[in-house]
């Protein structure tokens, strides 16, 4: 039985009508729910801890700021849409002494909820909007009139409201346009570490670097390189992302489909499914977790020498050079974010 896909004429604001949502945090996720709630009629404000680097710019979009634990206050939907580590401190310290019977705390991830990192009274709702995609494309498409999908979850149902608060959530920041999955806080949870380690951002990461340094190596120039594994990468998964890998195939040479079904599975060959399949079990054992959290606990150390280096790669100052040519490629202002974690 093929599941349940919420689409936009299943979904109202009508759960939100009268109710002010407070977004704490105004990063990748914030913003673009922030933002895309206010457009659709919703009233939002939002949270943040004094000094944040994010505060003007939230101000500079209309928003009305308050310290955290002053809107959590103002607030019956509270989304946590700070980073998954640091959750449990501003939890702790300005939203759970602000909750109320009859609140609802909403995340975008499960994490501090599956792995137990904080603790929620039993009178509120605890629910999860998940759009499947980076915040800065929810925002982005949201104003193009299209919508990333989302998945929701309902883990606390205290006053039998949740699921519609959700979907309510999930329409007003434009999920429903692309289509909207209800799930559970674990599914959620495991699938999106899984995705982001192995498929989307760890597996394509290294796979570009090393496509990237076996050309090099052998005397192509860099830009050469860069076209082949890093430019053309879009535009292939662009057309996946249209029809299917199979309507992908369509568009590509014969010799290219030889070359994909003949050599493609011998270079991502069992082994990378067995090692797919540790990094699961890790996932699901709760070891990832475990470390992460540790990491974050001992100053990043380890986290920010890899961001570095991955910086320092070569591909990037190619990369750059190369997209300066072409002014259809969005530029980003990306400075800040590449800062180091504290
Ligand atoms: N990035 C994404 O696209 C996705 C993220 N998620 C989930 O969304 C949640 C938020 O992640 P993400 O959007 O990446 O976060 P970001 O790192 O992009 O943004 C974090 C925001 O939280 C603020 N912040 C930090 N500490 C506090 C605090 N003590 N009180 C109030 N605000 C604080 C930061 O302020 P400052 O500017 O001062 O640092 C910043 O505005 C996480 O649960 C994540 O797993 C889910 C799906 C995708
Ligand atoms: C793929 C990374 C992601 O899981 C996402 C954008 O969905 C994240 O947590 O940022």
């Amino acid at each position: 039985m093929p599941a349940k896909i919420y689409t936009e004429k299943d979904a109202s604001l009508a759960p939100l009508k009268g109710k002010t949502c407070a977004v704490i945090g105004f990063g990748s996720q914030g913003h673009a729910h922030a933002l895309n709630l206010k457009e659709s009629g919703v009233n939002v404000i939002i949270g943040l801890y004094p000094g944040s680097k994010s505060r003007k710019v939230a101000e500079e979009k209309g928003l009305k700021v308050y310290d955290t634990a002053e809107a959590v206050k103002k607030a019956d939907v509270i989304f946590v849409a700070v980073p998954d580590t640091k959750i449990p401190d501003v939890f702790n310290k300005d939203i759970k002494p602000n909750l109320v019977k009859g609140k609802t705390l909403l995340f975008s991830h499960g994490f501090a909820i599956h792995f137990k990192t904080i603790t929620v009274p039993a009178d509120v709702n605890v629910i999860m909007v998940a759009p499947k995609g980076p915040g800065h494309i929810v925002r982005r498409q949201y104003t193009e009139g299209k919508g990333v999908p989302a998945l929701i979850a309902i883990y606390q149902n205290a006053d039998k409201q949740a699921k519609k608060i959700a979907l309510a959530w999930a329409h007003g920041i434009g999920g429903t346009r692309g289509g909207v999955l209800e799930t559970t806080f674990k599914e959620e949870t495991e699938t999106d570490l899984f995705g982001e380690q192995t498929v989307l951002c760890g597996g394509t990461s290294a796979l570009v670097q090393a496509g990237f340094e076996v050309l090099v190596e052998a005397g192509y120039s860099p830009e050469m390189a860069y076209f082949e594994c890093l430019h053309e990468l879009k535009l292939i998964v662009d057309l996946m992302n249209e029809s299917g890998i199979a309507g992908m195939r369509f568009s590509i040479s014969e010799t290219a489909k030889w070359g994909d079904v003949k050599v493609g599975p011998k270079i991502i060959d069992k082994s990378v499914k067995k090692r797919m399949k540790e990094a699961l079990k890790d996932i699901q054992t709760g070891k990832f977790a475990k470390e992460w959290v540790r990491e974050t606990k001992t100053g990043y150390k380890k986290f920010n020498k890899l961001l570095k280096d991955g910086e320092k790669h070569p591909i990037e100052k190619t990369g750059a050079r190369l997209r300066s040519l072409m002014p259809w490629i969005k530029k980003r202002d990306i400075k800040g974010q590449q800062a180091s974690y504290s």
